[in-house]
Formats: structure tokens, C-alpha cells, sequence
């Protein structure tokens, strides 16, 4: 398998199922590397996780969870001028709530050491935004990884998760103190994230198995959110009239990665506050 970029219209409906076959290899490797009694041992080391809700509720709107993304599988690369600390920098100077850093090497040209080296930056900075670990998590040796790294929240997707997988994971997720941002993209996927009572839910404008983005998606599936959960609408946000319609949907944040990420250093900032601004009520 080529690293990062994929033929989307060679694989149209598999890159789910790609990205996943490669997880289950690799995970299996890096605990032959480092054991996973050792992972736990170190997770419980790493400083308190923050809160990641509380972030995202603290004002009214839809609040900014901004994504520090190299790379996507039918992209290649976003981000040429790549300074994973200096672009978290940038996004928390200029007022968004939350940091989202996506960690698989493979197809988005991440690292968990990214997110370490982002907590650090943010801490230096005075700045301590919650960070969420963006991978493909389906075995709990990711989850205590996330912990060790310094994550204060992690992504579940449940189109990739058994109930019983999502509900493990979801509750080790908990234990460990961190905060999962459940993903969801259609009605029968909502079903199973409320069914473990999850308390934030991400809806992917992202049909991930199609790579269609209809925003409308988000507006479809809040309807059908219970009152006091955390709506996060994800992907394909490009303008601040974007960000407008997802909190007029009702969305408590949105999720941004390419939009900022392609842009040259000396744009980031002022594109990022557009979005904050766009996203206030
Ligand atoms: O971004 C992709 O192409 C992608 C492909 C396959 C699985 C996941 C993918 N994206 C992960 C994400 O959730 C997005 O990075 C995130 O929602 C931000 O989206 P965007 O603002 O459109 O970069």
C-alpha cells in the first residue's frame, strides 16, 4: 500500500475498510514494540486530563475545535509549510477551543508525538486547550496510548466499532478520565451512539465511505440529538457562512482541519478568527 494519498475513485466505498486493515496491522506491531503494561503504567503518569465539553459549551455558539492535519487520503498533502506546534499556536492565540490532532502516520501523515509536542507547546504558551486524539481507535491499547500521549479526548467512529467494541472503549474512554467525541454519519449510526449514552457526537458531513461532503447532513441528524448532549459538526466547513449555517443548526462546535491547514502560515490566523467570529452568538 502507497503512503497517504489513495485513488478515491479506484477505491470508492473501501478506504474505511483500508485504513482499518491497516490499523489491525499495525496496533498488533507497535505492542510487540512497546507492551501495553507499559503504556498503562506511563498513561497514569500523564497530567490530568482537561475538559473537553466544558471547553466547547463555555460560550454561546458554535465554538472552534481546529485540526492540525498534514495530510488525507484523498488529498495527499494539505499542509506545506508543516509545523504541527507553530499551526496548534496559531489556532489557540487566535481563540479557538479546542485542538484536534490527527495521529495515524499511514494516510494522514500524523504522529502521536505530535500531540505531546502540541500539549507541551500549549502549556509553554499558557494556553492549556483540551486536545483530542483523530485516529481510527478500535482496541483499548490505542485508548491508554491516547492517555500516555497527554490526550484529554479521543475520536470513536462507530461505522468502524461493534456496539460492544464502542461501548468498551467508549467506557475506558471515561475511566481513564478523557472525553470521547463519538462520530456518527447516518440515522442508524446516531441510534447506536445514544444508545451508549454518549454525551458528545460528532456528525461527519464526510460520507467516509463515498467522500461526498453535504452539510446538510449535521442539520439532518441534530434534529434527532436529545437536548443536553454536545453537538460537534465535522468536516467540509470552508467559509465563515459555513460556520454561520452550523450554528444556526444548532451545532455547540464545529470541526475544521483542511480549511486551515492548506492555507500559508501568515493567512492561518486571521482565517481562524473569521471562523470564531462567524461561529459567536
Ligand atoms: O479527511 C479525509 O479525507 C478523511 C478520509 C477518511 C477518513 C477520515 C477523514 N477525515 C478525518 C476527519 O474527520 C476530518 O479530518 C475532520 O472532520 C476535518 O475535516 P475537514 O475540515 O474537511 O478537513
Amino acid at each position: 500500500m502507497s503512503p497517504s494519498k489513495l485513488d478515491i475513485a479506484k477505491h470508492k466505498g473501501e478506504v474505511l475498510d483500508l485504513i482499518m486493515a491497516w490499523k489491525r496491522q499495525e496496533v498488533p506491531k507497535q505492542m510487540e514494540e512497546v507492551p501495553l503494561a507499559q503504556v498503562k503504567a506511563f498513561a497514569h503518569l500523564a497530567p490530568e486530563p482537561l475538559d473537553f465539553a466544558g471547553a466547547l459549551t463555555a460560550r454561546p455558539g458554535a465554538s472552534l475545535i481546529a485540526e492540525v492535519k498534514r495530510a488525507s487520503p484523498s488529498k495527499g498533502l494539505i499542509a506545506h509549510d508543516w509545523d504541527p506546534e507553530l499551526i496548534a499556536e496559531t489556532y489557540a492565540r487566535n481563540g479557538a477551543a479546542a485542538i484536534s490532532c490527527l495521529t495515524d502516520a499511514r494516510f494522514f501523515q500524523g504522529k502521536l508525538a505530535y500531540l505531546t509536542a502540541i500539549k507541551e507547546r500549549l502549556r509553554e504558551i499558557k494556553q492549556p486547550l483540551p486536545v483530542l486524539r483523530k485516529d481510527f481507535i478500535y482496541h483499548e491499547y490505542q485508548v491508554y496510548e491516547a492517555r500516555m500521549a497527554g490526550a484529554d479526548a479521543l475520536l470513536l467512529i462507530v461505522a468502524v466499532l461493534s456496539d460492544r467494541e464502542l461501548r468498551e472503549l467508549y467506557q475506558l474512554t471515561t475511566d481513564l478520565g478523557m472525553q470521547a467525541l463519538v462520530e456518527v454519519h447516518d440515522e442508524a449510526e446516531l441510534e447506536r451512539a445514544l444508545a451508549i449514552d454518549a454525551h458528545i457526537i460528532g456528525v461527519n458531513n464526510r460520507d467516509l465511505r463515498t467522500f461526498q461532503v453535504d452539510l446538510e447532513n449535521t442539520a439532518r441528524l441534530r434534529a434527532l440529538i436529545p437536548a443536553g448532549k454536545v453537538v460537534v459538526g465535522e468536516s467540509g466547513i470552508r467559509t465563515p457562512d459555513d460556520v454561520r449555517r452550523m450554528a444556526e443548526m444548532g451545532c455547540d462546535a464545529i470541526l475544521v482541519g483542511e480549511t486551515f491547514c492548506k492555507l500559508p502560515q501568515q493567512e492561518r490566523a486571521a482565517r481562524v478568527r473569521s471562523f470564531v467570529k462567524a461561529g459567536r452568538r
